[in-house]
């Protein structure tokens, strides 16, 4: 049904042009074109009910890819490798090959034009997942490469380091060769040479470093995977050979002055999110000289000198009409803000159903209970489950009652999602989800191995910070010490294993062996009776007292209603 629709759901084209029409004429032509377009998506949406994303509806954001696609001789789609197919417009493909010529002559360019997909982020991909991502993409003849701006940043970053600390080291062995020049001692150039070795060997160090950071889910892969140049994360230099390579050849375009173009124009086009900027970012960082980062004549887009032969072109961030498949998926993928968020039970069950529950255990140090059967459960955990677990474990409680904060768990969970703490890489199709992530979910228990688990439950005034046994033995300098008495509580609260077990620490009167009743051990749900159902009224009251005073034979006593405090009126007051 979809594909059926796919061509309906196009990128809007600017109508043909030419230089003697007047800015009247085209700002016109331009307006109706959309507004034919608009109008087009919205019987999709209306009379055939297809649900799209919320794509892009300001003419003057479509205009800016016009202009940069005009200008622009190789078109570069980056793409989120976690998810190339939903951040991939295929239309965009065929639009670049219908373009226009810059100048608004009529054919100049126009066909000439080349594509590439990137697929940024790919440090979160394994050889692996890249090599069927490369299966994938060549069985649909599309032109890919496979970038990580992070990674290149980091290698950047590494290497001003090293030249930082090279050069300071210079000073020092300056400044001691003046000083033991003034004092005429002999030794000055055996230490200097020493030190020079020193160098030396601390810049291999780094960029030992460096490489190990290249390729964080690969760096050990020896494997054939590893070995295919396809599924290569390219470097800077690779990546603007391969700019080069894929380029069109130049003759065919016209630059202002009916002159033949001589500088390679590379627009870059994609989502919000999908790492544009950081691409950028990272072919600046490379270049030893400054770059000029000039505005272009429209006020949005930027062009930017990357050499006296390469200028680029970046595009802000476009949403792409697309067919939706739900609104859990669009924040899953970060196209919706997670901060605006009013539903989260949706987007978090997607995470649920993706990510393993023993990945979410072991990247949160937390255990989570699925509910038994007879309380509705299937043995699966579910969102809520998830959700109660964490926020319980962080101690978000909603102000109030004092229940357990779903929402607030809900956005840093989502938070975690989109920035790939939690990484799931969905596969190309006609591979399972499951193989396709057995690799990432390995490396992502074996990384959370080492890490202590989630100490910080704090629940009630100078209330300790607790952690499993195990834990306080073994990283005792970060954990607090615990008491006896809570020492006994943490046997309960932690689960055997070390984990944090989804029950609440209460204050106070914990004794051993004693069955607590349900409003003692979660104070702050003491508005839900043992079934389930909300306390209200009295009921609610004297559970509250119970919570307060852990005693329920002195709990009339405070069974009082709260005193009114006096309300000012704010009169009388500036
Ligand atoms: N792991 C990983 N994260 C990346 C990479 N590139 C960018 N990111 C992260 O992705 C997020 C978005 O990156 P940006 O460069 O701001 O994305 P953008 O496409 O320019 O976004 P807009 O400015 O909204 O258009 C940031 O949190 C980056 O740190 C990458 O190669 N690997």
């Amino acid at each position: 049904m979809h594909d059926e629709n796919k061509q309906r759901l196009q990128v809007p084209r600017r109508p043909p042009w030419t230089k003697n029409m007047t800015v009247a004429q085209l700002d016109r032509q331009e307006k109706d074109a959309f507004l034919d377009w608009r109008r087009g998506l919205a019987e999709l949406q209306e009379q055939d009910s297809f649900l799209l994303t919320p794509f892009e509806r300001n003419l003057e954001v479509w205009r800016q890819l016009w202009r940069v696609l005009e200008r622009s001789h190789l078109v570069v789609q980056i793409v989120d490798a976690r998810n190339p197919l939903r951040f991939r417009c295929e239309d965009l493909e065929s639009y670049v090959q219908d373009v226009e010529g810059a100048e608004g002559e009529q054919g100049t360019g126009k066909g000439k034009r080349r594509s590439l997909l990137l697929i940024n982020k790919a440090d979160l991909l394994t050889a692996k997942q890249r090599r069927g991502w490369a299966d994938y993409f060549d069985s649909v003849g599309v032109q890919y490469a496979f970038f990580s701006a992070a990674n290149a940043a980091a290698l950047q970053q590494a290497r001003r380091d090293a030249e930082a600390a090279e050069e300071a080291e210079q000073e020092i062995l300056d400044r001691a060769a003046e000083l033991e020049e003034d004092n005429l001692h002999e030794a000055a150039s055996s230490e200097s040479s020493s030190d020079d070795e020193g160098s030396t060997s601390e810049e291999e160090d780094s960029s030992d470093e460096s490489e190990h950071f290249m390729l964080p889910l690969s760096s050990e892969d020896d494997s054939e995977d590893a070995r295919d140049p396809r599924a290569k994360v390219l470097s800077v230099l690779e990546l603007e050979d391969l700019f080069v390579r894929v380029a069109p050849d130049l003759s065919n375009f016209t630059e202002s002055a009916g002159q033949q173009a001589t500088k390679l124009v590379i627009g870059l086009v994609g989502y919000p999110n999908v790492g544009k900027s950081s691409t950028i970012n990272s072919l600046i960082g490379e270049k030893k000289v400054s770059v000029s980062s000039t505005p272009g004549k429209t006020k949005h887009f930027q062009t930017i000198q990357l050499s006296p032969t390469m200028v680029l072109c970046d595009c802000p961030g476009l949403v792409f009409p697309q067919f939706a498949t739900t609104r859990a998926d669009l924040v899953c993928d970060g196209v919706l803000p997670i901060d605006q968020l009013r539903e989260h039970t949706g987007p978090t069950a997607l995470v649920v159903k993706r990510i393993p529950k023993e990945v979410l255990e072991a990247t949160y140090g937390l255990s989570i209970r699925n509910k038994a059967a007879d309380e509705g459960g299937n043995g699966t955990i579910t969102a809520e489950d998830f959700l109660i677990t964490y926020a319980i474990a962080r101690g978000f409680t909603r102000a109030g009652q004092g229940n357990p904060d779903e929402a607030r768990a809900a956005r840093f969970i989502l938070k975690d999602y989109v920035n790939a703490k939690l990484l799931f890489c969905n596969p190309p199709p006609g591979i399972s989800e499951e193989a396709f992530n057995e690799e990432t979910w390995d490396l992502a228990l074996k990384r959370a191995e080492g890490k202590k688990r989630a100490p910080v439950t704090r629940v009630g005034k100078g209330a300790d910070t607790f952690v499993p046994a195990n834990i306080q033995q073994s990283d005792s300098s970060v954990i607090k010490v615990t008491g006896h008495k809570s020492h006994t509580v943490d046997q309960d609260f932690f689960a055997n294993d070390g984990t944090l077990a989804a029950r609440p620490f209460t204050q106070g009167s914990a004794r051993n062996g004693q069955e607590f009743t349900r409003s003692k051990l979660y104070p702050h749900q003491n508005a839900v009776a043992d079934d389930g159902t909300p306390l209200n009224g009295r009921r609610a009251r004297v559970a509250a007292v119970l919570a307060n005073t852990g005693d329920v034979g002195t709990g009339k006593k405070h069974h009082k209603k709260i005193k009114r405090v006096k309300q000012r009126s704010g009169r009388g007051y500036d």
